[in-house]
């Protein structure tokens, strides 16, 4: 390991955004770019999500509903740190990109609407957050607006999300009334203009909340509410405690305005300062730290359709140790060849711009022809497999029937290549000839659809089916298999890669059926082989 490299790693922070739609993701994400210096105007965006890939047909999708359909990838700098964001859609037509992403970062940033609270997407989110212990910060967003009680958010937090709160600041206020924050840590008070254009000033320094300095700059009112609840907070709070902020067991929580600037100063400082640099990875025979000197990394989400006429494909790959070189030669294991990545792509805020060189916690687009798949790994030579890149159980249902049965061949070609790159699930019953298509969110069929249509020319039509979730399921014991399969065959199916998977036709029905398989496993995710 040099020198530079540990350097470029302990700079590096990598994160994705949890949020229900309209907390204000985009808003913060904005602020953070302006803040960052990586974008000159506000507004910008959200004119890249709409403009972005005009040219391609299924993006159509994206600009008609003005959501964004896949998860891309902001660079930007703050102080001397590099930080990469992934973005998520945030419409409730997401999909299984969204969650996927999350298993790229190495923190996440919560945002919550201080009118609403802990909402359904952003509780989704957190579960796959917890499957890897992510550490997580929480933004309670629009103070400037009426809210929930700062202590009854909290609660609503520690309850719907089973994470310890650790207020870092804590709101003077609210709606009209809100005057500002304090910084429990460093004792400041940060006071609020609503409107304000640019990055707040720095905090006022209140060691002790009975100096009248309070008093004069907020009010006595205020101030007497402030010592109130600081009091209260001091019996009712957790401390903030680094290692269970590491350990996804508590999350320090910030309130600001994002839309008004305020409070984002106090989140960049606590994403470069607290949020973890690129640490250990996963793989199937070790644990690989960042510092190795061998380059790899995995490929977590795959664009495909930049230019439909070539089939063109960016995978985007997490860099996990080592340093990349443009036109580096890597092992691309799954397929057992070598590979020269001559024309990767870095995502900048307005921008793409070629890489020279990227380092771990960087996320670069490689582009290829439908050669990779999700979950690949790369690396110099060492075979190694990274882990933690699963399929998620799908939860919306389509039956996929040719208009013209000629084109059975191209359907099956396209739905696999589907597949693997992660847009859509597919699953064929064990006593039928159907495809049956599953996503995270509806969609991935229209996805699926315009893909197939475009691409392999194939014209289908979508029929609904009547299953609420899927399992992978596993026995140890395969007698017990084999009776499970017999007992169960209407709700069984092979996914894309041939594994097990019961269709369950509603969550009671589920329960029963595990109630009574009690020896067969039930997975709610499945690594990609
Ligand atoms: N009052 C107030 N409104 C805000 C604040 N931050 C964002 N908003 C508004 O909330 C709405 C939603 O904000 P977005 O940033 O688009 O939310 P989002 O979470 O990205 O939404 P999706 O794109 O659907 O994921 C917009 O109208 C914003 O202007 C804030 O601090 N205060």
């Amino acid at each position: 390991m040099s020198k530079q490299q540990k350097k470029e790693v302990e700079q590096r922070r990598c994160f994705g955004i949890i949020s229900h739609p309209d907390a204000g993701k985009t808003t913060l994400t904005e602020k953070f770019l302006l803040f960052g210096g990586a974008i000159q105007l506000a507004g910008a965006v959200k004119a890249r999500k709409a403009a972005r890939h005009a040219t391609s047909d299924w993006m159509s999708i994206e600009r008609d509903r003005g959501i964004s359909v896949t998860t891309s990838v902001m660079t930007f700098s703050y102080r001397d740190f590099f930080i990469n964001l992934l973005d998520t859609p945030g419409h409730q037509d997401f999909s299984e990109d969204t969650y996927r992403v999350l298993t790229a970062v190495d923190s996440a940033l919560m945002v919550i609407d201080s009118a609403k609270g802990v909402e359904a997407q952003t509780e989704k989110l957190m579960e796959v957050c917890r499957m890897r212990n992510t550490p997580i910060i929480t933004f309670i967003n629009k103070m400037d607006r009426d809210g929930m009680a700062p202590l009854d958010l909290l609660s609503d937090i520690e309850e719907k999300l089973q994470i310890e709160c650790a207020p870092l600041t804590w709101p003077i206020g609210a709606g009209k009334g809100f005057a500002g924050v304090y910084n429990l840590y460093k004792k400041e008070l940060q006071l609020f203009t609503a409107g304000g254009k640019t990055r707040q000033k720095d905090g006022i320094v209140i060691q002790d909340l009975d100096d009248p300095k309070l008093a004069e700059l907020i009010g006595e009112s205020k101030a007497e509410e402030l010592r109130e609840d600081i009091e209260l907070l001091e019996g009712a709070a957790n401390p903030f405690e680094m290692e269970h902020y590491l350990s996804g067991s508590q999350t320090p929580v910030f309130f600001g305005s994002a839309i008004n600037n305020f409070g984002i100063t106090e989140l960049l400082d606590a994403l470069v300062e607290m949020a973890p640099a690129p640490g250990l990875r996963p793989a199937e025979s070790r644990d690989v730290s960042p510092l190795e000197e061998d380059f790899s990394g995995f490929t977590f989400k795959i664009q495909a359709n930049m230019d439909p006429a070539h089939r063109d494909r960016i995978a985007f790959v997490r860099i996990c140790s080592g340093k990349f070189n443009r036109g580096m030669k890597v092992m691309h294991h799954r397929i057992g060849k070598e590979m020269i990545i001559s024309n990767a792509t870095m995502f900048m805020a307005q921008d793409r711009a070629n890489v020279e060189e990227a380092w771990p916690g960087d996320i670069i687009g490689v582009h290829n022809h439908g050669t990779i798949k999700i979950g690949d790994t790369f690396t110099i030579k060492e075979p190694l497999k990274f882990t933690g890149i699963p399929n998620f159980a799908p939860e919306h249902f389509r039956r996929v029937m040719l208009k013209d049965p000629m084109k059975a061949k191209q359907l099956n070609k396209g739905l696999t290549q589907l597949a693997e790159e992660g847009a859509v699930q597919v699953f064929r019953p064990l006593t039928s000839a159907d495809n049956i298509l599953g996503a995270v969110g509806v969609l991935q069929f229209d996805v699926t659809m315009a893909r197939l249509k475009a691409e392999y020319n194939v014209d289908c039509i979508y029929e609904a089916i009547d299953y609420n979730t899927a399992r992978w399921v596993e026995c140890p014991d395969n007698k017990m298999l084999d009776e499970f399969r017999k007992a169960n065959q209407a709700n069984l199916a092979l996914d894309g890669e041939g594994q097990l998977a019961y269709l369950a036709p509603s969550q009671w029905r589920l329960g029963f059926v595990q109630e009574n398989w009690p020896d067969v496993v039930f997975h709610k995710t499945r690594e990609y082989n």
